[in-house]
């Protein structure tokens, strides 16, 4: 099947200025912004790898994107909507965030509360409505699930596999990934990279994926992005990156080097 190419940008990010408020739910006087004039724009099909250090910002873009922050609707438009304002744009599946850890409000136990209970992993995967069996065959065999694991006991890895499962059961357009491969092992990680890339080539997807791991990343990404201090250093497209790195770009973290070879 062809790339759907829309002329429309997927994720446009222009000039975000973003600020964590306080306990009054507004930035502290005189603070600087963590975010500041951030500018990025990607297309149906780009599968876009986001780097920096720890805390220079990765977690708070995706979540932006993904409309977890408020933030003023014309710096972020996702698929021409502002996340954060338009909801059906994540209830719809149209735009999935997966990051960090797995967990729900559970009532009696309070917030935040990771995702152990004594379920199936079938029950939760076949729980989701409205699903095409053939997708969630496909997935099912790309993560290697069980389906008779019991939630409250298996691995980190085996948890992270069915939530990733169930992140992706519907066809998203727009998937933001934050550092959710870390527990998989190699072939695991490998086999659901091969799958998220068939779905940028075929379906017209567009991918963010932020990681500290580029272990066989090499050919993975389109485009590849660089944040430290909230700022953007450097986006570009990884031909471009190849380029440069033949003639030994070293892109630096703050106090350490990345050798974009390893990318
Ligand atoms: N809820 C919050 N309230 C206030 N500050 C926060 C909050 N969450 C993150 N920060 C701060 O924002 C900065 C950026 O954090 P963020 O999680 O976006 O970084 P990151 O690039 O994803 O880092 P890592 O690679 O460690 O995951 C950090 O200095 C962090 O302390």
């Amino acid at each position: 099947m062809a790339v759907m190419e829309s002329s429309k940008p997927t994720v446009e990010i222009n000039g975000l200025s973003f600020t964590y408020p306080g306990i009054d739910g507004h930035p502290p006087p005189g603070s600087k912004p963590l975010i500041d004039g951030f500018s990025l724009t990607l297309n149906a099909g780009d599968r876009c790898l986001l780097v920096g250090s720890n805390g220079a910002g990765k977690t708070t873009i995706l979540k932006i994107l993904g409309g977890k922050h408020m933030v003023e609707p014309h710096m972020v438009r996702v698929l021409g909507r502002s996340a954060f304002h338009d909801t059906v744009l994540a209830s719809s599946g149209d735009l999935c965030y997966l990051g960090g850890e797995w967990r729900r409000d559970v009532a009696f136990a309070g917030f935040e509360v990771p995702i152990q209970m004594d379920i199936s992993a079938e029950k939760m995967i076949f729980g989701v409505a409205g699903i095409d069996p053939k997708r969630r065959y496909e997935l099912i065999k790309v993560l290697d699930i069980d389906l008779s694991w019991r939630m409250h006991k298996v691995s980190d890895g085996q948890r992270r596999r069915v939530q990733i499962c169930m992140g992706l059961l519907k066809p998203f357009k727009v998937l933001l990934l934050d550092e959710i491969t870390v527990d998989l092992d190699v072939l695991a990680r490998a086999d659901l990279l091969n799958f998220l890339r068939k779905e940028c080539e075929e379906r017209g997807a567009t991918i963010i994926y932020a990681t500290h791991i580029f272990d066989g990343l090499e050919k993975w990404p389109s485009h590849i992005v660089y944040v430290a201090h909230g700022k953007l250093q450097l986006a570009m497209p990884m031909d471009k990156v190849k380029e440069i790195s033949n003639s030994s770009l070293m892109v630096s973290y703050p106090g350490r080097h990345l050798e974009s070879r390893s990318l």
